[in-house]
């Protein structure tokens, strides 16, 4: 083999794309992304490595083999494997050793915990490998979480988060700066799970790395940079006589992040039966130091063990609380990330690739990782617990499946682009070609979903128009898209729809994939929409960069299949699974009101399995599901993750983007609803959450706002990078202005869904709102500023982060009318025959002539009549004529805002 795409080889290796580009990326091989093609050296290096991984746990099980019969098996299997690796193909099919997502083992026995920084001992560590020292073991004995931190099922044997562990007599101590927790103590532990020993007997440097440089063919395994000696005289050998009292005694630190995981049960079963062992005092002195830690088990404190606290215990403890704690969510962002630790990012990304994580700015990081590089800048991290304001933590019908219980489901796909380049043509063209001739059926109605098979995979294509449905669902908490699907017309290149669509699914947090269409047509040209795209943010692989591109014809087929091969292949990467095993949980894509089977939804299954005759609520809509449609028209009895289906029976028609849940009964059901009711109540008085720039001052005095997310419309591209830079400038040290979409153009709805969905406010200069826009940002309760210079808008925002804005008139929009036709009037000028669409004009107020949602004049009304009568005004639904003081340039389809300056009290 000369040449292998990453992806190529992770299949061929039975490894996820993503583990693979880990392990190459700790060879020291530069792997941008799974499209990345692997040769000469490098390809060598990485086979090389992969070979010599198969030999040495042949070796090992041969070794073994006479000690165990079972070991036969499996000695037999790796011998196989190692065949199958030399064809290129199943290197791990029977999993016997398992690996996690990021490359790092994991052990299903989990009979040995580890801690969560990888720094693990190993017992068996002969088949430890791995650049970041994450021990393989072949017997499993050792537990590897889902993050690739090993941890222990049954917790014999407990490391915690952040090594902070504890013996009961103490003797084995450690604390975090290096001091001494616990006087007695004669092994520490420092954080970094580097041993210390107070009294240097052992003999440990200052930062207690490479103890015993050939420690990394320990008994004990520690990790290569920081090892316990081999020689079983040093400290090594007494920690491995003492390992097993370490562990028996073993105290549990958890922080809530790791209390949520799984292992809970057994968790806290462990901690019973050691409970009685435990050194009570030192678990309450360090619960004082550190509340965010949870000592376990410490429920029963004992007087009598107290001890008073020395003034190194006191010193120790002023310092820890010193460190200043930064509050961050489950996963955030790599950028939100380090703008919260205060770092620059590539800091953090360059922490990261040492983690073997290989993270971009807008890539999401969970909170153990989070936690990790925090401590690397020496800060710490706890975990932001929301508070609880929607419907669906209130119903807190959603738990967190165990990792065991999660299995691979298909990915759901959006499809966005600019108007006319081909999003309905490219789904056209998939449902007909993928779908239909063997399908029962076929397809008989518009759900808004279908599913699609590629080479026995499913994709399933979210059928709603564009970006609007994807972030009205995002604005309700829901995430349904799994990846976007960018169409771009090769003869047009990106437009202003084009960017759109990137930053929605930017905002979203969706992997994008960009289809370059319509390479049939003459004047296409892929390289130019390329750099576009570049120019645009999106990066693309054949340039160096991570965004797929892939050039299609929606009309001739061209390119479809390895389209969807990518979608496949990033669906892997993203690890899509679901626990098919529980009680239903879906987001309501669409829903209607049929006439002959009442309320109609379609719905797409996220979690569990959806069944007829379920008992089902999504806001206040209950009922049991009377029937069930796949997305063929097929009655269904089923629906598992990932499924689009079509239901019957809800009381009510749910609201596009809600949640759907399935519960046990009747009762439980009303009563969720019932409890909705209450609390969409309470939410309606409190006005929603959503910032505006009157509550700006408040929610960040109250330290709920760090971040003024704003979205800038205007008339003429100048104008959007000017207001960015100005804007973003204003940023300070308590909030940052970030500018999360700019854009030339009238607002639009879709400008409003994102704003709702994440937060923003939107400003727009010299243009204004659709009536649509105007309506939704009022349901959603979005702040809509429109200004026509750049500097009243930089005042604004100024005076509002100071709490000082307070404009005593603010505009009220009283109607607006259609030019539907014109008359030049002699010594007038031209007036407009107009419809007014709703609200009013009236004869005194001002107006606003609007072309595309862009301002072309401002002014007063010269004349408005009905039929050759003066009116004071024109309500809804009425015909009149209209002139504009000084203007003349009105065109058919214009539109005429009519608006009057209205004191308010704030
Ligand atoms: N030659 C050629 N024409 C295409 C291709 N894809 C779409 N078209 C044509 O482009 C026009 C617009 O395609 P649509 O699929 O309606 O585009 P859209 O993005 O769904 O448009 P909206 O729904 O209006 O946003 C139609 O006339 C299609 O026939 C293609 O690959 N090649």
């Amino acid at each position: 083999m000369s040449k292998v795409r990453v992806h190529e080889l992770a299949k061929g290796l039975n490894l996820q794309s993503k583990e693979l580009i880990n392990i190459i990326s700790g060879l020291g091989v530069e792997v941008k992304s799974h499209m990345s093609i692997l040769e000469g050296k490098d390809l060598e290096t990485v086979i090389g490595h992969f070979r010599k991984m198969e030999n040495k746990k042949n070796e090992n099980i041969k070794n073994e083999s006479s000690k165990e019969e079972k070991k036969v098996d499996k000695s037999e299997k790796l011998e196989d494997k190692k065949n199958n690796f030399k064809d290129n193909k199943n290197f791990n099919k029977d999993k016997k050793e398992g690996f996690n997502r990021d490359n790092k083992p994991f052990n299903k026995d989990r009979k040995e915990g580890f801690n969560k920084d990888n720094r693990n001992s190993n017992r068996d560590s002969k088949d430890g490998f791995n650049k970041d020292n994450r021990n393989f073991n072949k017997d499993k004995k050792e537990g590897f979480n889902r993050d690739n931190r090993p941890f222990n099922k049954d917790r014999k044997e407990g490391f915690n988060k952040d090594n902070r562990n504890s013996n009961r007599d103490s003797k084995d101590g450690f604390n975090k700066d290096n001091r001494n927790f616990n006087k007695d103590k004669k092994e520490g532990f420092n954080r970094d799970n580097k041993p210390f020993n107070k009294d240097k007997k052992p003999g440990f440097n200052k930062d207690n790395k490479n103890f015993n440089k050939d420690g990394r063919n320990s008994k004990d395994g520690f990790n290569k940079d920081r090892n316990f000696g081999k020689d079983k005289k040093d400290f090594g050998r007494k920690f491995d006589d003492r390992k097993k009292d370490f562990l028996d005694d073993v105290v549990e630190v958890v922080d809530p992040a790791i209390e949520k995981r799984d292992a809970r049960k057994t968790h806290l079963q462990g901690q019973e039966k050691n409970k009685k062992n435990k050194s009570l005092n030192e678990h309450k002195m360090r619960e004082d130091r550190n509340p965010n830690l949870i000592l376990k088990p410490a429920k029963k404190k004992n007087k009598a063990n107290h001890k008073t606290k020395s003034d190194s215990d006191l010193e120790f403890e002023s310092k820890v609380e010193n460190v200043g704690e930064i509050k961050i969510p489950e996963s955030i962002t790599v950028k939100d990330f380090s703008e919260s630790l205060g770092v620059n990012s590539a800091q953090v990304i360059s922490k990261l690739i040492a983690l073997g994580i290989m993270a971009g700015l807008n890539q999401e990081i969970d909170f153990d990782c989070a936690s990790l590089i925090a401590e690397e800048f020496g800060k710490t991290v706890v975990l932001e617990t929301p508070e609880i304001t929607d419907e669906n933590e209130i119903l807190s019908l959603d738990y967190e499946d165990k990792a065991e219980d999660l299995v691979t489901r298909p990915p759901v796909v959006t499809v966005m682009g600019h108007v006319d380049h081909g999003k309905t043509s490219l789904l056209d063209y998939i449902r007909k070609s993928k779908v239909t001739s063997q399908e029962a059926g076929g397809i008989t109605q518009h759900i808004g979903a279908y599913t699609v098979n590629i080479n026995s995979n499913k994709i399933v294509f979210l059928d709603t128009p564009g970006h609007e449905a994807f972030t009205a669902m995002r604005s309700r908490g829901a995430k349904v898209t799994d990846i976007s699907i960018l169409v771009v017309a090769a003869d047009d290149g990106v437009m202003p729809q084009t960017i759109e669509a990137i930053n929605h699914s930017k905002a979203a947090g969706v992997p994008i994939i960009v289809a370059i269409n319509k390479i049939d047509k003459d004047g296409a040209n892929p390289e130019r929409v390329k750099t576009e795209l570049a120019d645009n943010g999106l990066l693309p692989e054949d340039w160096g960069g991570d965004v797929i591109t892939m050039p299609v014809s929606a009309k001739t087929g061209e390119g479809i299949d390895d389209l969807l091969e990518m979608v496949l292949m990033v669906a892997e990467v993203e690890e899509l699974k679901a626990n098919p095993n529980r009680m239903a949980i879906g987001t309501v894509i669409e829903a209607q009101l049929d006439k002959g089977r009442g309320p109609v939804a379609t719905i797409l299954v996220q979690k569990g399995t959806l069944n007829s005759g379920d008992m089902v609520i999504s806001g206040t809509s209950t009922g049991r599901i009377r029937a069930m449609f796949d997305d063929k028209g097929k009655k269904i009895k089923k629906a598992s993750p990932s499924m689009p289906a079509v239901i019957l029976g809800l009381s009510e028609v749910p609201e596009a983007g809600s949640f759907i849940y399935a519960v046990k009964d009747e009762k439980t059901a009303r009563g969720y609803a019932q409890r909705i009711i209450n609390v969409q109540k309470e939410n309606m008085i409190a006005s929603g959450n959503k910032v505006s720039l009157d509550d700006l001052f408040n929610k960040i005095q109250d330290g709920n706002l760090k971040e003024i997310k704003i979205i800038v419309k205007t008339d003429v591209r100048g104008t959007v990078d000017a207001v960015k830079n100005s804007l973003e400038k204003l940023s300070n040290e308590e909030v940052k202005v970030n500018i999360i979409h700019g854009a030339v153009g009238g607002i639009n709805e879709s400008d409003v869904m994102l704003a709702a969905a994440s937060n923003a406010i939107i400003i727009g200069f010299n243009v204004r709102p659709s009536q649509g826009a105007i309506d939704l940002s009022r349901h959603e309760n979005v702040d809509v500023r429109t200004y026509r210079v750049i500097y009243d808008a930089i005042e604004d925002i100024k005076l509002a982060v100071k709490g000082m804005l307070a404009p005593t008139f603010v505009e009220e929009v009283i109607g607006r009318a259609e030019v539907r036709a014109t008359f030049k009037v002699p010594g007038i000028g031209t007036v407009a025959g107009v419809y007014v669409l709703n609200g009013k004009v009236t004869r005194n107020a001002k107006v606003r002539l609007l072309r595309d949602g862009i301002i072309l004049h401002e002014g007063e009304i010269s004349s408005l009549k009905r039929f050759k009568d003066d009116a004071k005004e024109l309500l809804t639904g009425y015909e009149g004529g209209l002139g504009i003081a000084n203007y003349n340039d009105l065109k058919e389809s214009d539109i005429i805002e009519v608006y009057i300056d209205k004191e308010v009290e704030r």
